[in-house]
């Protein structure tokens, strides 16, 4: 089928929806200094989708340039097909933001903030805001000087839920929050989803990402290092284990069926295996005792055959959550990491 009617067939039948956030190769440079190199991604329609990375790995960075409060130094985004650097009054109506240092006027009552807000947002909603605010358990009597840090925190989400933005951007929402006012934050956000909206955060808080969105990025020192998708995540198990006597990691040969999907590593002490493991298969110190580290992506069951007969005792397997992920990344040990993004 020549490729135009391919592409004619595939617009016409499947319906694609255009990603709300489109961000091709954004750099943003300070002098020699890059705080965002390169930088590609898609948020799709709906997506909660996580920013993840160390202090200063460009998080901010990237969330201010697709609102247009930066200028790229390089590269491009759109929000909802607008030009942050253009349309600055139309992405307005689109998103609503909360910064990761809101700053609050001081002199005023809670609810006066929040009508102050509202007023000026084009699309402020004073009721639902006083809604959020109540659901926070927050005292809008109490003036922004005489409020403790985690209040201003629940007073700039009051003000940033109220608009029915389709994009809802949150640097760090949860940060300074009690435990069940942080519950409570993540509801707000799911609820936003299941309305429709499309929600982009950044967190310090792994379990936040886990238990919210459907796809996250890290960034590192500038560079978008891995892209994941929750449900790959949710896919992938660590499986620790020591070998039985006379068994090595060397003998251990990973079925071709498997070969995309398994990593195998030779620990030598079975008590602190993170910080101790080898790069490779071997290595394994004399006199201790010979344990592996196993890491499998996609379905585990049709490897418990393979594994069950690799001798192993003391086996514990977990599913490979974002942390181990994230150890990576930050490392620099990540298969993916420091690699250009697409
Ligand atoms: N105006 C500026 N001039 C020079 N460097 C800057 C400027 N603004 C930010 N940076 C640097 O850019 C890098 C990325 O900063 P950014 O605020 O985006 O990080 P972040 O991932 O949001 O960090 P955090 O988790 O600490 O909030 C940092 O090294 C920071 O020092």
């Amino acid at each position: 089928m020549p490729a135009a009617v391919a592409e004619e067939l595939s617009e016409s039948s499947i319906p694609v929806a255009r990603p709300v956030v489109q961000v091709d190769r954004l750099s943003k440079r300070y002098g020699e200094f890059y705080a965002l190199r390169e930088c590609t991604l898609a948020v799709q329609p709906g997506d909660v989708f996580g920013l993840l990375g160390p202090n200063g790995a460009g998080k901010t960075t990237l969330i201010r340039s697709l609102l247009g409060h930066l200028r790229p130094t390089s590269g491009s985004a759109t929000v909802d097909g607008c030009d942050p650097q253009v349309d600055a009054v139309a992405l307005r109506r689109k998103v609503s933001y909360l910064p990761g240092d809101a700053r609050l006027p001081r002199h005023l009552r809670g609810d006066a903030v929040l009508s102050f807000f509202a007023e000026l947002h084009p699309e402020g909603d004073l009721r639902r805001s006083r809604e959020v605010a109540e659901r926070l358990e927050l005292d809008l009597r109490v003036r922004v000087a005489m409020m403790s840090t985690g209040m201003r925190q629940k007073l700039a989400l009051a003000v940033v839920l109220g608009p029915m933005t389709p994009l809802l951007i949150l640097d760090e929402p949860t940060a300074n929050l009690d435990p069940t006012v942080r519950a409570a934050v993540l509801d707000l956000v799911m609820e936003a989803h299941a309305a429709g909206r499309t929600v982009m955060f950044s967190s310090h808080v792994l379990s936040e990402i886990e238990d919210t969105c459907n796809r996250v990025v890290f960034l590192r020192r500038g560079l978008l290092v891995r892209e994941l998708q929750m449900r790959d995540l949710f896919q992938r198990h660590r499986i620790s284990a020591a070998l039985s006597s006379g068994r090595t990691v060397q003998s251990i040969e990973i079925p071709e069926a498997f070969a995309d999907c398994v990593t195998v590593t030779s620990l030598r002490d079975s008590k602190d295996s993170d910080s101790k493991d080898s790069d490779s298969k071997g290595s394994e110190s004399e006199g201790s005792e010979s344990r592996v580290r196993i890491d499998t992506s996609g379905d585990l069951s049709p490897m418990l055959r393979w594994i069950s007969e690799l001798g192993l005792k003391e086996i514990r397997i977990e599913p490979l959550g974002l942390r181990a992920v994230y150890n990576d990344v930050h490392r620099g040990t990540d298969a993916q990491s420091e690699m250009p993004t697409r």
